[in-house]
């Protein structure tokens, strides 16, 4: 396969041939053999190969691949993130599957697309990959050195970090309204019996289980049975319990199953597993779950306006909420989450796509 690339990159240039020896990219000894022949002095994608760059991080190990450079056009409506995220569905998705499935992702990867916005009250946009398809939103901490005023496909959020002597400590973002949608409900999920939920808005529509009712440990060796019981619990919800947002259809599905549980670490509240699309598994506490959450605790009177607490992941890793203000949507009474976490960016890759590559659109194993 390199040597195909090579050759269509260079012409009948053999392998490596437009490495000079005697130039500073000279090989140490030691250095890899890959070094000398995939260096960028040595060869160079053919042009009609598509390219696009992404910079990749993670938020508490969930991680999230924004595009940065190479993205076509997003069409001649602009005007709203919808409108783009449309344009996208209808014309980009193989990039969405090339980009976040395998070969160059996997069954997990989560993606961003920020754009610049042609709404003044926004610094830009934002819409979310997954390998099922869309999200509404995705609570994500991102590196800020001011407040940033950030429209998604649920609305607007704002987005500040925590700066100590240059240093980010954590980035905090007041999410859109959340609320309780449809509490203390109960649906027959073959194999299961009766499972008990409730329905509740953080960004996202998530019927969230209380674990220890399906005598399931949260753990990370219990993946796969968590993963079972997500599906099959969401497929029984979503077909008894259709959600309808005041704002809309393109919120008004359910996204996830949220697991919840008693921490590992006591210094935390809780633990949040979710299981969303079609088998997904947030390694984060999920910001939108966390937020669900807050939701559903301050309504039941066991949190109070700006009492903050700890949310751990499947993998241990933390989200912080809190009950910022009070609000209303339609007929619901909702309240606006401050949710903290951390993001590190990890790397920055320009993925090429040859358009012979019989697996260009990617694969998923799942
Ligand atoms: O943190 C969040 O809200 C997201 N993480 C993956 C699933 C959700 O979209």
């Amino acid at each position: 396969m390199a040597a195909r690339a090579q050759k269509a990159g260079n012409g009948s240039d053999p392998p490596g041939a437009s490495y000079d020896p005697s130039s500073p990219t000279k090989l140490m000894e030691g250095q890899s053999f890959g070094a000398k022949f995939l260096s960028p002095w040595s060869w160079l994608p053919p042009p009609h190969w598509q390219k696009i760059t992404t910079i990749d991080t993670h938020t508490g190990g969930e991680p999230l691949r924004i595009i940065v450079e190479g993205l076509p056009d997003l069409g001649p409506n602009t005007s709203t993130v919808l409108a783009k995220r449309r344009y996208f569905m209808d014309n980009y998705d193989h990039i969405r599957t090339g980009l976040l499935l395998e070969p160059r992702g996997h069954a997990d990867m989560y993606g961003a697309v920020i754009t610049l916005s042609s709404d003044p009250a926004a610094d830009f946009d934002v819409f979310f990959l997954n390998t099922d398809g869309y999200s509404p939103i995705l609570a994500r901490a991102v590196n800020l050195t001011r407040t940033l005023n950030i429209n998604t496909p649920a609305g607007r959020i704002q987005s500040w970090a925590d700066v100590v002597e240059g240093e980010i400590r954590e980035t905090f973002f007041r999410n859109v309204p959340s609320f309780i949608y449809r509490p203390s409900e109960q649906v027959q999920v073959p194999g299961l019996g009766m499972v008990d939920f409730d329905i509740a808005f953080g960004g996202a529509f998530y019927a969230i289980v209380d674990a220890e009712s399906l005598k399931v440990d949260l753990a990370v060796k219990n993946y796969t049975e968590i993963v079972d019981l997500g599906r099959k619990i969401k497929a029984a919800v979503v077909n008894t319990f259709p959600v309808e947002h005041p704002s809309g259809p393109e919120l008004s599905t359910l996204f996830g199953v949220i697991f919840t549980g008693p921490p590992n670490d006591r210094a935390n509240h809780s633990r949040n597993v979710n299981v969303f699309e079609e088998g997904m598994v947030d390694r984060s506490s999920t910001g939108t779950g966390v937020s669900a959450r807050a939701a559903l605790l301050y309504a039941r009177g066991q949190l109070s306006m700006n009492e903050t607490i700890r949310i751990e992941s499947i993998i241990g890793s933390t989200m912080t909420v809190k009950v910022a203000e009070l609000c209303s949507v339609g007929p619901h009474r909702a309240i606006v989450p401050e949710v903290g976490g951390q993001a590190w960016i990890v790397s920055q890759s320009t993925s090429f796509f040859d358009p012979t590559d019989p697996l260009i659109g990617g694969f998923m194993i799942r």
